[in-house]
């Protein structure tokens, strides 16, 4: 047995090596095995294969016409490791010209796609889905490499996206088999001399833009839906996410789709970033980002936009709301992933007269939370980039020259800073407005509901809300005044489960998502109508 064991702790280093080889040998059209243990230290020998696929020495490359390569530029885009705030992975920086050819092949696949049957489309995400279940360790030790997700959220991302990808396959099969049938004399002067046929057609290629946040998620929550539909993909990922995605396309791979269905090009965004979004064979764009993708949708050509954006999530407060669940849900909300989510609570609007006990609550429960490196599953880690941390410090000074109350000390140490709740924000702060992306959260108090609905409604953004209240017809009526795309009522904010509708109104994006929207929104109607030369009823 031993023999059938290899070790490459080069490899393994890099997050790529887990899983330990045992006889139970392999399936799977590109030799994938059917079968993982997670033995952090050895691999099987088709897994090895399958992994020096997609590496070049240290840097990882892009993937095209199904194959794995590296680019003509020669070029190499850093991933730099958000806790040791070093150089972690290499990424290809792709060419116009590489770009080009992609969707050159994207076009072709899609077309032969389009005439597979959807029970095999179903049946290969299927397969896909259990691939990227099976390869959870290495995808999800990339995310605590390259985003600082804590280990467990990371592991749960990824799994979550394997069921995605299994709802998506068989909610495809239902409502792609459907169409529509109508009869002309339904509508005033007309026989019944038509019979109208509705079917959903791909739209062609599919460019996916997800964020950094969740890049696996939010990532196959645009490749499933548009692969059941017909359409290819082609993902342009996050550079801080790239290594995720690559080895989450890289279970696509071995599920084997056919070639150029799916392409995965890395780069910067100002060199190929443009270049994609306004490329003429792109036929649908789905992005998921913050205001990057107000400025695509201005430049994108005549093609339909699945845009999911920032948002400034309001958390509404009335006096007789149960203050345990309310702040227990706070600190979900907002401080999870260290409050880097677009759902993540980012204002609370308490009344006065419960803030003091509110705020107390939530002190307490901040107190708790620990910070430090994701690969400790610390609930608060490095934000994303330094950037970002900057940023973040950015609102917080202002807020303490504009005289907001520091419930904590503010404390950072390169991009990991401290949970920290600020009471008193007034109107006149950045932080009252402004989206930190960080695990700083502001607290505002009201004087009546209608102040709060007026803040919630002021914003530029209206992605998601929550109210917290015992009475369900106040809840009622504070949630259809709120501008928000949803909003929860007892609940923090939060875009589960992945069938739910999800869409933000206002700067938050334009459309929706969630499993069934997202597969409508990648198809189009056609319509064949069967001309008789004489009416036509049914008498029985
Ligand atoms: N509404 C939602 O569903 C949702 C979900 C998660 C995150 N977000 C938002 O995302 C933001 C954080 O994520 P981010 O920092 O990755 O966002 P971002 O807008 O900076 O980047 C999003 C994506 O756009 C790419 N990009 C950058 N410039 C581009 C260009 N010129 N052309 C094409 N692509 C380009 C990036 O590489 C990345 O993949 C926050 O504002 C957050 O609220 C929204």
């Amino acid at each position: 047995m031993s023999q059938l064991f290899c070790s490459f702790h080069a490899l393994e280093s890099k997050g790529l090596l887990h899983f330990s080889l045992n006889q139970q040998q392999v399936g799977g059209n590109r030799g994938v095995p059917t079968s993982y243990m997670a033995n952090h230290s050895v691999l099987r020998i088709s897994s090895c294969k399958a992994n020096s696929e997609i590496l070049d020495g240290e840097a990882y490359k892009y993937y095209a016409d199904g194959e794995w390569k590296k680019s003509s530029s020669g070029k190499l885009v850093p991933i730099i490791n958000p806790t040791t705030r070093k150089v972690h992975y290499k990424v290809q920086a792709c060419t116009q010209e590489e770009v080009n050819k992609v969707m050159e092949t994207a076009k072709i696949a899609q077309k032969s796609w389009a005439k597979t049957p959807l029970w095999k489309r179903a049946e290969l995400l299927h397969k896909a889905a259990s691939i990227l279940k099976e390869y959870k360790t290495p995808i999800a030790e990339s995310l605590v490499k390259e985003i600082a997700k804590p280990a467990k959220d990371a592991v749960t991302e990824v799994v979550r996206s394997g069921d995605l990808v299994s709802y998506c396959a068989e909610e495809g099969v239902r409502i792609l088999g459907e169409g529509k049938f109508l009869v002309s004399d339904s509508f005033p002067g007309n026989d019944r001399t038509k019979y109208c046929l509705t079917s959903k057609i791909p739209l062609g290629v599919v460019l996916a833009i997800p964020p950094f946040n969740y890049p696996v998620n939010l990532a196959v929550s645009k490749i499933a839906p548009a692969l059941i539909a017909g359409n290819s993909l082609v993902l342009k990922p996050p550079t801080q996410g790239a290594v995720s995605c690559l080895h989450m396309v890289h279970c696509f791979h071995l599920a084997g789709f056919p070639k150029g269905l799916i392409s995965c090009v890395t780069g910067k965004g100002s060199e190929i970033g443009d270049f994609l979004t306004m490329h003429p064979g792109v036929s649908c764009i789905s992005f998921t980002g913050g205001d990057t993708g107000i400025a695509i949708s201005k430049k994108a050509g005549m093609i339909p936009l699945q845009m999911e954006l920032g948002g400034k999530d309001a958390c509404i407060v009335l006096e007789d709301a149960d203050l345990d669940l309310v702040a227990a849900n706070i600190i979900k909300g907002g401080f999870s992933y260290s409050g880097q989510r677009c759902t993540a609570v980012k204002v609370v609007l308490v009344m006065e007269s419960v803030a003091d006990a509110l705020v107390e609550k939530v002190n307490k429960r901040v107190a708790k939370l620990t910070v430090g490196p994701p690969e400790e599953n610390s609930d608060i880690t490095p934000v994303v980039s330094e950037s970002s941390a900057n940023f973040i410090e950015g609102l917080v000074v202002d807020a303490k020259q504009k005289g907001a109350t520091f419930c904590q000390e503010y404390k950072r140490d390169g991009n990991l800073i401290w949970p920290l709740l600020l009471d008193n924000v007034r109107p006149d702060m950045r932080i009252a407005w402004e989206e930190p992306f960080g695990p700083v959260l502001p607290v505002i108090r009201i004087t009546s509901v209608e102040e709060g609905i007026h803040h919630c409604n002021a914003s530029n953004f209206g992605l998601q809300g929550c109210v917290f209240t015992k009475d369900i017809n106040k809840a009622i009526l504070i949630g259809d005044a709120m501008e928000t795309g949803t909003v929860q009522i007892n609940s923090a904010p939060a875009r589960g489960p992945d069938h739910f509708p999800f869409q933000g109104i206002k700067d938050s994006g334009i459309g929706s998502q969630g499993i069934t929207n997202s597969i409508n929104m990648m198809t189009k109607i056609k319509t064949t109508v069967i001309n008789l030369p004489t009416p036509s009823y049914s008498m029985g």
